[in-house]
C-alpha cells in the first residue's frame, strides 16, 4: 500500500509552510462598511466613530494600502527563503478581510499543509497585538476541522535587531531629507496604536506587572533612536476609537504636534514605530491629521518609513522561522518579556492580555 505522501516542501523540524497573518483592509467603497463591522463587532465602538473612519476610507477610494503591501511581503520573504534555500510555500490570511484566515487554512489543509508557522503582522504583545491573533488562530482551526493543520505563532519581535535596524534605516532616510539647521532643532517622536488603559494594564502575565504593550513600544523607541543616535524623543500614540469617555493612551500624535509647537519646537520627525507597514492608519492619522496640523502651525513634519519594506524586515522573518526549523539563536536587544509563541491559539499564559469588558452601548 502507498504510504501517505510527505508534505509537500517539508523543512527540518517539520513544518511545511508559512502563513502571513494579518489585520486585512477593504479594497473597493462597497468593501469599507462590512470591513468595518468585522473589526467592531462587539467591541463598544461608538457608530459616529465608523462614520468618521468610514470616510477615512473613502477618502483613498475605498482602499486600504495594507493587503498590497502584505503581498509585497510576502514576496519579499518568499525571495529570502529562496535566498537561504529554504523551501518553503508562504500563505496570506487576515482577520477581518478576505482573504480570510478561515479560507487561507481549508486552502493550506486541502494542500495537505500539516503544520505550518505563522507570522503576525504585529511586533507587539497585548490584547489587540498579540493575543487577538492567538483567536484568529483557533478560529480558523475550529472551521477547518478536527484534522486542521498546527499553527506555531511566531513571537513579539519588537526588539529583534533586524527590526531595530529597519526602523533605524527608515529614520535615517527622514533625516536625510532635513537641512543641518532642521536636524539640528528635529524632534523624534515615535507612535504606536492607541489602545485603552485598561488593555495596556492588562498586557502581560499577571506577575508582571501589566502594561507590556506600550512598554515593548517605548523599549523600541529607545533602541532606534539609539541606533541613529538621538537620544530625546518622545512615544506618543495614534488612532484612538471608543466612547470619549474611555480613557486609553495618551497623547494623541496630533496633541502633541501642537503641545511642541508650543514649546518652541519647529521641526518633527514622526516614525509610526508601531505599524509595520504603511497602512491607512498611517497615512491618514499621519500623512493627513498631523501632517496638516503642523502645516497650519507652519512646523516642519517629515514622517519616516515603516520597517515592512526594509530588505532586513523580510530577513527577520526568516530567522524567526529559522528559530523553529534550524535553531537559529533568539536574537533580542532587551530583557522585557517578549512571548507570543504558542501553538493553536493557546493564550501565551494564564491571564495573559486578557480581553478587557467593553462598554455596552445603552439600548436607544
Ligand atoms: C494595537 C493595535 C494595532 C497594532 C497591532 C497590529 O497591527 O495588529 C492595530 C492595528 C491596526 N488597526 C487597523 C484598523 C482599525 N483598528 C480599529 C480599532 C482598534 N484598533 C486597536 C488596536 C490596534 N490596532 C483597538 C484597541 C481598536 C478598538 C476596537 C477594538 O478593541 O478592537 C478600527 C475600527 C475603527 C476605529 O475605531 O478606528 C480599524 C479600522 C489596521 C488596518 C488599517 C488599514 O485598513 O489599512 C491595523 C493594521
Ligand atoms: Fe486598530
Amino acid at each position: 500500500m502507498p504510504e501517505t505522501p510527505a508534505p509537500k516542501s517539508p523543512v527540518p523540524g517539520g513544518f511545511d509552510a508559512l502563513l502571513l497573518l494579518s489585520f486585512g483592509g477593504p479594497e473597493g467603497p462597497e468593501d469599507v462598511r462590512p470591513f468595518l463591522e468585522n473589526v467592531t463587532r462587539g467591541r463598544g465602538v461608538p457608530p459616529e466613530r465608523l462614520d468618521d473612519v468610514a470616510q477615512h476610507y473613502l477618502h483613498f477610494g475605498g482602499v486600504s494600502p495594507i493587503n498590497a503591501l502584505n503581498r509585497q511581503l510576502i514576496a519579499d520573504v518568499e525571495a529570502e527563503l529562496e535566498r537561504q534555500g529554504i523551501s518553503l510555500p508562504v500563505y496570506f490570511g487576515n482577520r477581518n478581510w478576505h482573504p480570510m484566515a478561515e479560507a487561507t487554512l481549508a486552502q493550506m489543509h486541502a494542500d495537505g499543509v500539516r503544520s505550518a508557522l505563522v507570522f503576525p503582522t504585529s511586533a507587539w504583545g497585548g490584547y489587540s497585538g498579540c493575543r487577538q491573533y492567538h483567536e484568529d488562530i483557533a478560529r480558523a482551526r475550529e472551521a477547518v476541522g478536527a484534522d486542521a493543520p498546527d499553527l506555531l505563532k511566531l513571537r513579539h519581535f519588537f526588539d529583534h535587531p533586524l527590526f531595530i535596524a529597519s526602523v533605524a534605516d527608515a529614520l535615517t532616510a527622514a533625516y536625510d531629507g532635513l537641512t543641518e539647521q532642521q536636524r539640528a532643532g528635529a524632534r523624534l517622536v515615535f507612535t504606536a496604536h492607541s489602545v485603552p488603559e485598561a488593555a495596556d494594564r492588562a498586557a502581560g502575565p499577571p506577575e508582571e506587572g501589566g502594561h507590556r504593550y506600550s512598554r515593548q513600544v517605548a523599549e523600541a523607541s529607545r533602541l532606534a533612536a539609539e541606533a541613529v543616535g538621538v537620544v530625546e524623543h518622545d512615544v506618543v500614540w495614534q488612532s484612538r476609537s471608543g466612547p470619549p469617555q474611555v480613557p486609553w493612551l495618551a497623547p494623541d500624535v496630533v496633541d502633541h504636534v501642537e503641545a511642541l509647537h508650543a514649546a518652541g519646537t519647529t521641526t518633527v520627525v514622526v516614525c509610526p514605530v508601531g505599524f509595520v507597514s504603511d497602512h491607512l492608519e498611517v497615512v491618514w492619522d499621519l500623512d493627513t491629521e498631523a501632517a496638516e496640523k503642523a502645516a497650519e502651525l507652519g512646523m516642519t513634519l517629515v514622517r519616516a518609513g515603516t520597517a515592512g519594506p526594509d530588505p532586513r524586515f523580510a530577513e527577520m522573518v526568516v530567522e524567526l522561522v529559522r528559530e523553529h526549523t534550524s535553531a537559529a539563536p533568539v536574537r533580542r536587544l532587551s530583557d522585557i518579556g517578549s512571548a507570543g509563541c504558542t501553538l493553536n491559539g493557546v493564550p501565551c499564559a494564564v491571564g495573559c492580555c486578557e480581553p478587557t469588558k467593553r462598554p455596552v452601548r445603552p439600548a436607544s
